[in-house]
């Protein structure tokens, strides 16, 4: 069963690298006096089989975080490691391959190809890579999304919380060390976002997946492990167990004060 984790693979991760590390890890844009500091010196390391969010007022750095743990941007200084593996000093190519095979992606657009079968879909990762295709795989992720008869219809046909199924069967088919989600339920009300939001969890404890998601949403926040909190390029703090309302006041707070930052710079 595709979903289920025996109990050796959580004695096997123990002894482990993290999923994805990142190691004094900053980035800028531009140079000189105009030059803006995206991330400054972010330190974390995320176990394998955890579920973290990751928040933070508009412009403190989440995407650039989340592009270059996930290998579609390098750091300016310091080092990414997935699955203990500096990626950082990659080549295009072997970051190209790196993309396509151990990490996958959900983004709050489902980015599903329109001319491709929702089965196609799925295999897309595999075929990119030059991998066999595994249909039956691919059919048994559909089934464990919700969506066992859906393989040969378009993605057109389906409706916005089936379509993120998709991306998800998607991300999980090569068992990528890390999914990493980018507004994943942006785009879905909030019944939809629940469920999709659910089918996240249940790859992080069934499959023993692990899952980076960027939202601004404490709700799907509230169903991760942790959160961590950035502000101004920074990582200011963490929440464990996070509940909708802490994690909503502690936006407030870092929104209010990076209004005053912005404020006092203008
Ligand atoms: N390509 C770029 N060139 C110059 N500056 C950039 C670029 N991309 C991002 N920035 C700047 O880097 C900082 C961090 O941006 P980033 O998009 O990572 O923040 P964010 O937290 O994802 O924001 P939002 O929640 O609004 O999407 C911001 O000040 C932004 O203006």
């Amino acid at each position: 069963m595709a979903w289920r984790r025996d109990s050796m693979d959580t004695e096997r991760d123990r002894s482990r690298p993290p999923a994805i590390e990142l190691r004094a890890a900053t980035r800028a844009y531009g140079r000189g006096a105009t030059a803006v500091q995206a991330l400054r010196g972010v330190d974390l390391a995320l176990e394998r089989g955890s579920f973290t969010a990751v928040m933070g007022p508009s412009g403190s750095g989440k995407s650039t975080f989340l592009q270059c743990a996930a290998g579609l941007d390098r750091p300016t200084s310091g080092q990414v490691l997935l699955g203990g593996e500096e990626i950082t000093h990659l080549s295009e190519d072997r970051l190209t391959k790196l993309r396509r095979t151990r990490v996958g992606f959900v983004f709050q657009s489902f980015n599903l190809l329109p001319s491709l079968t929702v089965l196609q879909n799925v295999l897309l990762p595999q075929r990119l890579a030059g991998e066999r295709q595994d249909r039956r795989r691919a059919q048994q992720l559909l089934a464990e999304v919700g969506l066992p008869d859906h393989g040969s219809r378009r993605p057109g046909q389906l409706s916005g919380g089936q379509q993120q199924r998709v991306a998800i069967a998607r991300a999980l088919i090569t068992e990528p060390e890390v999914v990493f989600a980018d507004e994943p339920t942006g785009a879905l009300d909030t019944r939809t976002a629940r469920e999709v939001l659910g089918l996240l969890r249940r790859a992080v404890d069934a499959m023993g997946a692990t899952v980076v998601m960027v939202t601004h949403d404490p709700v799907a926040a509230s169903h991760a492990d942790q959160v961590l909190f950035l502000a101004d390029g920074a990582l200011v703090g963490n929440l464990w167990h996070p509940d909708p309302q802490t994690v909503a006041d502690r936006m407030v707070k870092l929104t209010a004060e990076a209004d005053e930052f912005a404020g006092a710079a203008a």
